[in-house]
Order: C-alpha cells, then sequence, then structure tokens
C-alpha cells in the first residue's frame, strides 16, 4: 500500500501525449516548467548513488531598474539508512554520509540554498511514544554535532545549508524542539526557527516529545535571498505562511515527515497554495521510505498493533508565486531537486496580482483579535422568518 506508482507525473506522462499531456501540465503545473541542464558527472553521482537527481528553472522578466536575482535552490529527500535497531550514533553517522553525498551532488550543480528534511538526522520515531533511544538523537542547534558537520559543507560548498534537527536546549533544562538550524555559506550559524505548530493526528505523537516554537516567525537574510521555515504540520496553517510572509520571506522552505494515509491529497496544495497566496517560493520537502521500528504501537483506531508508520510518500516540489510549480520528486526513492529561480518574480507576482496589496491586515487584525478573546461571540446573522 501507498508505494504502487512511482509518481503522479510518471503516470501522466505514461498515459497522455501531445497537445493532451501539454495542456493538462498547463492545468495542473501552471506550466511545463524547462528542464536544467544538469551536469554529466552530477547525473553519473546520481545514478551510482540510486538518488533521483531534477532540474527547473523559473523565469521572471527582465526588469531595466533591477537586476536579476538569480539562485539555485534546492531540496534533499532521503531514507533512514541503517535499521532503527542500530545504534544510534551509526544511525546518524550512515544519515549524515547519504545527504553528505547528495550535498555534493548538490554543489555540482551550483546550488546556493538547500534544505533537508524535517528531523533528517533519524527515524521519524514520535509515532512510537517511547523515549529512549530516539531522545538520543537530540542536540544542540548551535553547537551540535549535527551542525559542526553541515558548517564544515556549508562553507567546502559555499552553500546556504538549513538543518531540520531535533533540538536540545540544554540552556533550559534538557528542553526538546523541533527546529531547522540556518548554517551561512560560510558556515555560520545565522540562527534557528522552531515548529509552531505541533500535530494530534494520527501516529504523529510529537507533541509527548517537544513543545510549540516561542521564537515566532523569523526570516533570515542569507546572500541567496530571505528565508524562513515553516516545519511540517505548520503547512496546514495558513496565518503560519502568512506571517513568514510578512517578516519578508521571499524563499519558505516546509521540511516534512508525512504518510500517505493521512495528507497525500492535502500535499500538492498546501505548499502551492501558499506561494500564490503570499507571492513567495515555496519548497515542500517530504521524507521518503517506510521506516519499522523494534516494538510495536498501536495508533488507537482498533487496529491491530505494529511496528511501522506507513510509507512516506516523498512528492518533494518548489512551487513559485506565479502559481507555477515543478513536477514532484519519486514517492519511492530518494532525491534531488534543484531549481533555478529568479526572487524578482516575487515583486512582479505582487505588482501584477495585488495580493499582498489588498491583504486587508487591519480587517483580519480586528477579526483574529476578537476571536482570540474568550468571550469572543461568532458573528452570525440568523434567519428568524421561517
Ligand atoms: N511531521 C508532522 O508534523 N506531520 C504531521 C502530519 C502532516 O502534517 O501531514
Amino acid at each position: 500500500m501507498g508505494d504502487v506508482i512511482k509518481s503522479v507525473e510518471d503516470v501522466l506522462n505514461n498515459r497522455l501525449e501531445g497537445n493532451e499531456l501539454s495542456e493538462v501540465k498547463r492545468i495542473l503545473y501552471g506550466k511545463d516548467l524547462e528542464k536544467l541542464d544538469l551536469p554529466t558527472e552530477a547525473r553519473a553521482e546520481a545514478e551510482k548513488g540510486s538518488f533521483e537527481l531534477a532540474g527547473y528553472r523559473f523565469t521572471a522578466l527582465t526588469e531595466s531598474t533591477r537586476p536579476p536575482r538569480v539562485v539555485r535552490a534546492a531540496v534533499i529527500q532521503n531514507q533512514i539508512v541503517l535499521p532503527t535497531t542500530a545504534p544510534v550514533a551509526d544511525q546518524r553517522q550512515a544519515i549524515w554520509n547519504r545527504v553528505a553525498e547528495m550535498i555534493a551532488t548538490a554543489a555540482r550543480c551550483r546550488v546556493n540554498v538547500i534544505c533537508l528534511q524535517e528531523a533528517w538526522t533519524m527515524p521519524f520515531a514520535f509515532c512510537t511514544r517511547e523515549k529512549q533511544p530516539w531522545c538520543e538523537f537530540a542536540e544542540s542547534a548551535e553547537d551540535g554535532p549535527t551542525t559542526h558537520f553541515l558548517q564544515d559543507l556549508a562553507s567546502k560548498h559555499n552553500m546556504v545549508i538549513i538543518s531540520p534537527i531535533l533540538e536540545r536546549d540544554e540552556a533550559h533544562g534538557d528542553v526538546l524542539w523541533n527546529t531547522a538550524v540556518i548554517i551561512s555559506n560560510h558556515g555560520h550559524v545565522i540562527g534557528k526557527s522552531r515548529k509552531n505548530h505541533i500535530p494530534r493526528v494520527g501516529d504523529f505523537n510529537e507533541s509527548t516529545y517537544y513543545m510549540e516554537s516561542n521564537l515566532g516567525h523569523p526570516v533570515f537574510q542569507t546572500e541567496f535571498g530571505k528565508i524562513g521555515v515553516n516545519i511540517c504540520y505548520g503547512r496546514h496553517m495558513p496565518q503560519n505562511w502568512m506571517a513568514y510572509g510578512l517578516n519578508g520571506a521571499e524563499l519558505v522552505f516546509n521540511p516534512s515527515a508525512t504518510v500517505g494515509t493521512l495528507s497525500e491529497p492535502m500535499w500538492g496544495i498546501e505548499a502551492r497554495n501558499a506561494a500564490i497566496a503570499n507571492s513567495y517560493f515555496t519548497f515542500a520537502i517530504n521524507r521518503v521510505g517506510t521506516e519499522t521500528f523494534p516494538n510495536e504501537f498501536t495508533s488507537a483506531d482498533g487496529r491491530p498493533a505494529h511496528r511501522d508508520f506507513g510509507h512516506f510518500y516523498g512528492s518533494s516540489y518548489v512551487a513559485a508565486p506565479d502559481a507555477s510549480r515543478t513536477p514532484g520528486l519519486s514517492r519511492l526513492s530518494d532525491g534531488l531537486l534543484v531549481a533555478e529561480l529568479d526572487l524578482n518574480l516575487c515583486r512582479q507576482v505582487r505588482d501584477r496580482w495585488g495580493l499582498r496589496m489588498n491583504q486587508r491586515l487591519e480587517l483580519y487584525a480586528d477579526t483574529l483579535a476578537r476571536a482570540a478573546n474568550p468571550d469572543f461571540q461568532p458573528q452570525v446573522v440568523y434567519d428568524y422568518s421561517g
């Protein structure tokens, strides 16, 4: 179940042709984006490493008063490497090695900014509700071994790296957080962003492990654009996406871990809608594969106890403010998706559609302030005529 088709695009490409195929792509994907001509060496590395490599170009109009601001931004989706029964340090090291290989290929493709998947150094073990050994994966955002590991890669490859980890906040009594660390292309930690909304659905028992962010909606000014990170479940909250936009984000990454039975019909819609509504680029990143745990757990839904979470369906993609999007990566295998984009498109779409200009923040500030008040009464007008 959940692992039958490689991708929706694969099915469309195999079943449709000619004008029918291009019309379906125009309607579903905005336009048929030009494929990037990625280096032969990068393609060879991807083939040798058994991961998918895809690249697309989003263009913008040429302006006479501003130079183009073209950057290459990429995402990685990957399976865990060792079984979940292996020692924690070995599991993490094996994932580091795998992802470092994929980051090196990204560097060959001249990627400037890359984001990894949610809690990328570990299996998504929160379904188990067990604390050990999974809490051992937690580490300092500023000074932990994963951050040090990536700082070297970031400066070596001149690449901003966004590293979503399980954070251990030692200064605050070992509190755990779900955190994305933003490492500059010179290898400095610029800052961190924490997950604002914690799922309480299905086997996503994450509220057992960590708290909602206390950091708001930070946006990080990098050499390659202003970056926000909306972690996984936060993508269901339009106001969460909006707040990164209010703070000026041009690129918003959504590192995720989600399974087909729960969320696949929502996946292609949410990050894409956010790109349209907020006039910025979004990057939806999902892990891939099926992870099996040593002890059985139940899902509180009457099904028998089981040892796996279900299939993480990958399908990572990039969406643009003009409603175009890339095809998704595979539902089944590791992948690196590269998008070349001109950040000038954000302003061009704002000027054309006026969605930010017409946002009416003052109207919603008032509605939200009232709705958040314990005395709130919904504004409903009743029909008493019958
Ligand atoms: N990791 C996470 O927040 N998953 C929740 C499920 C979903 O949002 O699809």
